[in-house]
């Protein structure tokens, strides 16, 4: 059986694929799949998939199957520009007001329920629906959008709208980087396909490297083709994110579940355990 490969549709995780050798993996007979966060939690979890950006969140319900690829992940120290919360209201009056939550997500759903209930202390109503800005704030006081959903409700500046980033409320309370995507592996197909992951680990590490040397430039040619907007928004947006996965981001996503599971929005505390540790400096 092939190897299936989940790669988050949205553009916060391509300097991790940009220069991956497609061909070459795809002559294995691997696959690549494009999908929104939620999709591929969901197919890795049925062992449709075996390789994937995926949320961290996810990582973490199935932790006991999964191991993760060192050094490697979507991650902020603060601000991350396309993890909005978009509100009619300031977030400390939004107690008992209703929430739509982008149902492409997994991590920052629950970031934000963490964030209000532990960090703000107010209580809303939750409901989920497909990412649509306009169709979310017609009939609900807020609601939260990730990757270019976000990115474009920013673009919108509307005045009466405060905008909230969440990566910046949870590095104010808590100091702390916040992991959103992680690469994980499923551990039954490590057995399987221990060369080919190898490869796969090799290319994206250098392909985060290889993105970050040229300030992300050359890749940002190709996301102004796709979806527009100024070349010094992409500039920007790429360098405030990190790709690392130090001994300081697992600190900051072992204090995210610790929250979530005190709030019970997660069963038990996830392990975890790394796929080829050893070429982690690479
Ligand atoms: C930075 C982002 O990180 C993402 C957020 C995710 C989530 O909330 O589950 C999952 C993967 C990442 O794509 C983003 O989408 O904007």
């Amino acid at each position: 059986m092939a190897l299936n490969i989940g790669e988050i549709k949205y553009t916060n995780i391509l300097p991790l694929f940009f220069y991956i050798n497609k061909k070459e993996i795809e002559k294995t007979g691997a696959q690549f799949i494009p999908q929104v966060p939620a999709e591929l939690n969901r197919r890795m979890a049925r062992g449709e998939i075996d390789l994937g950006g995926i949320s961290s969140f996810s990582f973490g319900e199935n932790s006991h199957q999964y191991s993760l690829f060192p050094n490697l992940s979507v991650s902020t120290y603060g601000k991350v520009g396309s993890i909005l919360l978009f509100s009619k209201r300031k977030i400390e009056e939004l107690d008992g007001k209703s929430i739509a939550l982008t149902s492409s997500s997994a991590t920052s759903v629950v970031l934000l329920k963490v964030i209000l209930k532990e960090f703000i202390g107010v209580n809303p109503d939750y409901i989920t629906m497909t990412p649509d800005y306009d169709e979310m704030l017609a009939s609900h006081d807020a609601c939260l959008l990730i990757g270019e959903d976000a990115i474009k409700g920013g673009w919108r500046q509307e005045k009466d709208i405060y905008v909230y980033d969440l990566g910046e409320l949870w590095y104010e309370k808590t100091g702390l980087p916040m992991t959103y995507a992680v690469m994980a592996v499923r551990n039954d197909a490590i057995k399987r396909e221990t060369p080919l992951l190898e490869k796969l680990q090799i290319q994206m590490t250098e392909s985060k490297s290889r993105t970050k040397a040229d300030g992300y430039q050359e890749m940002i040619e190709a996301v102004l083709h796709e979806h527009g907007g100024e070349s010094a928004f992409w500039t920007n947006y790429f360098r405030g994110i990190n790709y690392d996965l130090s001994e300081n981001h697992v600190k900051g996503l072992k204090r995210y579940f610790e929250l979530a599971y005190k709030h019970s929005f997660i069963q038990s505390l996830p392990e975890f355990t790394f796929f080829n540790y050893s070429l982690q400096g690479i």
